[in-house]
């Protein structure tokens, strides 16, 4: 079965008296373990598509489920537990408290939840050792390097273990060297931990680290391959 299957979907935005159709009915699905990358000139409804994949805005028309379970019409208390045990996301601008030390921002979600955090130590220690950060743990964002701060994302995505992560532009703020050890850090994610991932980005070399690519024009899918070198 495919994790997500987007159905239909079309999104249209009220500018002014005007309605802009921003995805124009959109069709595809992805399986368990895919990583990909969705990639398209700017405007074309890239971010606007992650989002409501992610269920953090609401479809015009169409659906999007996620484990067979679409997304505008199930209970808000069941979209609010997906969006916490479900979906990570990991955005540009890492979005970390600055004056919060590296393993208070990963457990940030725990602490949000009312969850006990000593019921997530171990976790906190797994996921620091995948992020390689053991050393840093008591630093704050500021103290940090911008992939190491990304790294700090990440690690607070992976707390609640999402089966899906969104990545929205992961490496668009970061120097090639960084930028590739986060996109080597991602295929590790999808590869030995079996995550799914969805990223939107502009960087063919970040984009060649999927395992599928949809290429979307002026919100319409225009290509689906496997390889960058098909759809660039
Ligand atoms: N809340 C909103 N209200 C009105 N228009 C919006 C809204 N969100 C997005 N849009 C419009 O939808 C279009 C697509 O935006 P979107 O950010 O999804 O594109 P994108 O492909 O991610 O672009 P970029 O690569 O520049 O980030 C743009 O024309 C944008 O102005």
């Amino acid at each position: 079965m495919s994790i997500i299957e987007v159905k239909n979907l079309i999104k249209s935005f009220k500018v002014g008296k005007e309605s802009v159709e921003v995805l124009k009915d959109i069709s595809f699905n992805v399986k368990e373990g895919e990583f990909i990358s969705i990639m398209g000139p700017s405007g074309g409804g890239k971010s606007t598509l992650l989002y409501l994949l992610g269920g953090l805005d609401k479809p015009t028309s169409g659906s999007v489920s996620i484990d067979g379970k679409d997304l505008s019409t199930i209970k808000k208390k069941e979209i609010s537990w997906m969006r916490r045990n479900k979906i990570g996301f990991v955005f540009q601008f890492y979005n970390l408290v600055p004056n919060l030390s590296v393993e208070d921002n990963i457990m940030l979600p725990i602490i949000l939840d009312g969850k006990k955090l000593k019921d997530y130590q171990k976790k906190l220690d797994d996921i620091i050792d995948i992020i390689g950060m053991q050393d840093k743990r008591k630093l704050t964002p500021r103290e940090l390097s911008g992939g190491q701060q990304q790294r700090v994302a990440i690690a607070r995505a992976l707390i609640f273990e999402p089966d899906i992560i969104f990545l929205d532009e992961p490496i668009g703020n970061l120097d090639s060297k960084a930028g590739t050890e986060i996109m080597k850090l991602f295929k590790k994610i999808n590869q030995e931990y079996g995550k799914t991932l969805i990223q939107v980005t502009h960087s063919v070399n970040a984009a060649k680290y999927g395992t599928s690519i949809i290429k979307l024009i002026d919100g319409e899918i225009v290509d689906r391959e496997k390889s960058i070198e098909q759809v660039v």
